[in-house]
């Protein structure tokens, strides 16, 4: 079982420092963690410090397995590790499959590279699971934000990453999308067996459908844990700053109820 492991990181911008000596809990690889918290809580800065994108200070280091990727090249780490930013791929005039092989065949070079016929029918089996695959012939530069949200996450599945690191990979798309790709993520973690963190702001979604959630507070971990240990009315009070129940469904699920927002915030 492989694990994703952090310690020590300090992240910062113009000496101003964002992440204090954060250090993460192992995640599990087969399993999707959702990085929680307020705006500006530094999500974003940690999820690119985990994918070497900001300097994590001289004490910090980030394990994949037994490898400290925070020392290996960055074409090194690119073949464990995939990032997908919050941006959305940008409007360029190439069609959608011809991205997705490509970023698959960068991810791939190795001599045991599968053939190119072979790749087009893996990225089409990824494109039809996201269910964008009547899409395969189109130009991005003539997508709506929605679906090059999903042409992203389409390149970043391709890869076939050890470590997934998804920054609101949700953020443009419709409530059935979000659902249904969060269950693609979610299938594609365990058949992969990769390790998934991701940023979110539904605490709905990350509730029934993440296996683990960090939750951050001004740049330090608040709390770590199964989604209905952390995210609780207590844990909302003081991240969120709103009096929120969480109550079962008449199907059981747990859902989150927002009353208010505190006087602090509102
Ligand atoms: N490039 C940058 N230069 C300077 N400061 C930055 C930069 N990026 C982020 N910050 C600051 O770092 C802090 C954390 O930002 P970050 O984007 O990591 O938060 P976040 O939790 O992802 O927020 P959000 O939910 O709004 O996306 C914020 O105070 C932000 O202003």
């Amino acid at each position: 079982m492989r694990f994703l492991r952090a310690e020590n990181l300090d992240v910062g911008y113009h000496h101003v420092r964002v992440i204090h000596n954060l250090s993460l809990e192992p995640l599990p690889q087969g399993e999707v963690t959702s990085l929680l918290g307020p705006n500006g809580s530094g999500k974003s800065t940690l999820l690119r410090a985990i994918a070497g994108l900001e300097k994590i200070g001289k004490q910090g280091k980030v394990f994949v397995g037994e490898q400290d990727i925070s020392r290996i090249s960055v074409l090194e780490r690119s073949k464990i590790c995939v990032y997908l930013p919050q941006s959305l791929p940008p409007r360029i005039h190439m069609q959608v499959l011809e991205t997705v092989v490509t970023a698959r065949k960068i991810a791939a070079s190795s001599p045991n590279a599968a053939s190119y016929l072979d790749e087009v029918d893996e990225v089409l089996e990824i494109l039809a699971r996201l269910k964008i695959d009547d899409l395969a012939l189109s130009y991005l530069d003539e997508l709506s934000g929605g679906q090059r949200q999903l042409v992203g996450l389409a390149q970043a599945l391709a890869c076939r990453p050890h470590l997934l690191l998804l920054d609101e990979p949700l953020s443009a798309l419709d409530m059935n999308r979000q659902f249904s790709v969060m269950d693609v993520i979610g299938e594609e973690t365990i058949r992969r067996n990769m390790i998934t963190v991701m940023v979110l702001h539904d605490l709905n979604i990350a509730m029934q459908k993440t296996d683990r959630v960090v939750m951050l507070q001004k740049g330090r971990i608040y709390a770590y844990g199964q989604p209905r240990e952390v995210i609780t009315p207590a844990a909302l009070s003081d991240v969120y700053h709103v009096q929120a129940r969480i109550e079962p469904c008449s199907k059981g699920l747990l859902h989150v109820m927002v009353d208010g927002v505190s006087e602090e915030l509102s």
